[in-house]
């Protein structure tokens, strides 16, 4: 085991290796540098190249373990135990349509007393969450109570005039329709409902009435909604139509974690499909990722499946988002409960993301059969999830994944954090596990497609 200077030693050096690596291809790109300072939301292309991506993996999970095992360990719990005020805070931004009320004033910022005129709260409890939040690099604090926009408070701007929001108070409910942009769609979500789930979970997995139950209906969102079901079942009753928004809003939100167009990668071989080819989007949500195959490629069919409520939030989206396929009928809707056998019978491609995550293994491998069975012999499944790899080096998966390098996390710890956040997300909301490790049931052509951190798109060796 090398010692503990030399492991800082190796950290720092892979901090300095993946700086250089990024600076190269920023430069060769002639892009300028990721800056804390900037406000354009989007990412540039080159982010996403692959060697970027594996050294901003490195980078990210080298700077956390050195601040780790450098910072004294009584701060850090401390910090780690005390991680949802900073959740909290972010909530207070949203509500109070912080980033909105910034977005003009551009470097120089705003008065906390300008910012907090678009909600009841009091500037100097609005100022101490902004500080909270700017000390965590989410928002600046240019001068005394003075903030400003930066690289990630930008991300949680509808786009939407904070004098409209204040007057709507219907932040958290934007028709999916008119998307807000990507990025803001998950932060509702996490800051609030997933919030009030977490604080359930330990309570929900430690009593023995529950601890053994992979049953949806006794998972920790059923004691935060008080009603007995399942959370989709939960969500599908009329009453809820706001947190169905929510919900479907924060799916396309959670687009912000993959690489861009990652479902068109040429591996799932979409544009080989002859013309005129079904792609089946089971679950699909609202649609988002079977609307950027239909918009990338013309010569496919498409048919978004999910449950009737969801089905009709689908139609406004893709109304929106890309009406050609509808008008022309390039894209048909059917209101689908993927437990029963699926009227869509041999598609080229069935398609199912994040989705099966959302369920207790039994549920899971039901709704692989439906697909399963619905599929002929040329039929291709791709599921796409993230894949749960341990902590340590030795590895019980068929997975192919390239460790991080030592002294890393062989899963690159902190560079994976959605991977992880998702499990336990899947464990509080549906009794499920964010894993797609396990075999699926015997169909034809099958790929498991890993949506972990962009880095990898990968199939099982077996
Ligand atoms: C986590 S979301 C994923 C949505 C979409 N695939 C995506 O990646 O954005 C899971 C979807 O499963 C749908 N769903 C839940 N139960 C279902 C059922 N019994 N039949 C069909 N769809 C269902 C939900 O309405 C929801 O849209």
């Amino acid at each position: 085991m090398a010692s503990p200077t030399t492991h800082l030693r190796q950290l720092v050096n892979l901090i300095s290796e993946s700086v250089d690596k990024i600076e190269q291809a920023y430069n060769a790109r002639s892009e300028p540098l990721p800056s804390l300072e900037s406000t354009d939301p989007r990412l540039p292309e080159v982010a996403f190249e692959p060697d970027v991506l594996k050294a901003t993996a490195a980078l990210t999970a080298a700077c956390t373990q050195l601040q780790h095992t450098v910072q004294p360990q009584t701060t850090q719990i401390f910090h780690s135990a005390s991680a949802h005020h900073l959740s909290a805070c972010l909530n207070v931004a949203i509500r109070t349509h912080a980033a909105e009320a910034l977005r003009s004033a551009g470097d120089k910022g705003l008065h906390v007393r300008d910012i907090a005129k678009f909600s009841p709260i009091q500037p100097e409890k609005l100022a101490r969450c902004l500080r909270m939040l700017a000390s965590h690099y989410i928002f600046r604090e240019v001068a005394p109570d003075v903030f400003a926009n930066n690289r990630l408070s930008v991300q949680i701007d509808t786009g939407k005039d904070a004098e409209i929001l204040r007057s709507q108070d219907l932040k958290a409910v934007p028709s999916c329709a008119h998307a807000p942009p990507l990025t803001f769609g998950f932060s509702p979500c996490s800051t609030e409902f997933q919030f009030n789930i977490a604080a359930k979970l330990p309570e929900t997995i430690l009593d023995p009435h529950t601890a053994d139950s992979t049953s949806v209906d006794n998972a920790a969102v059923t004691r935060v909604t008080g009603q007995k079901l399942g959370m989709f079942d939960w969500l599908m009753q009329p009453e809820q139509s706001k947190y169905r928004s929510i919900f479907n809003n924060a799916m396309v939100g959670v687009e912000m974690y993959n690489v861009p167009e990652f479902i068109l990668h040429e591996d799932i071989g979409w544009k080989n499909l002859p013309a005129g080819s079904v792609v089946v989007d089971v679950a699909a949500g609202v649609g988002t990722h079977s609307l950027i195959v239909a918009r990338a490629h013309p010569h496919l069919r498409v048919i978004v499946e999910d449950l009737p409520a969801t089905i009709e939030q689908a139609k406004d989206y893709w109304k929106t988002n890309l009406p050609e396929a509808v008008s022309s009928g390039r894209v048909e809707f059917q209101s689908y409960d993927f437990f029963q056998p699926n009227a869509v019978n041999g598609a080229a491609v069935y398609f199912c993301r994040q989705t099966i995550h959302n369920w207790p293994d039994k549920e899971a491998v039901q709704i692989l059969k439906q697909m399963a069975e619905a599929a002929d012999e040329s039929s291709r499944i791709v599921i796409i999830g993230h894949v749960m790899l341990p902590a340590c080096r030795e590895q019980s998966s068929s997975w192919s994944f390239e460790p991080a390098p030592e002294p890393l996390l062989a899963n690159y710890g902190m560079a994976s954090r959605t991977a992880y956040v998702t499990d336990i997300i899947m464990m509080g909301t549906f009794n499920a596990v964010s894993s797609i490790s396990y075999p699926p049931p015997r169909a034809n052509h099958i790929s498991l497609v890993s949506s972990n951190n962009g880095r990898a798109l990968s199939t099982p060796s077996s």
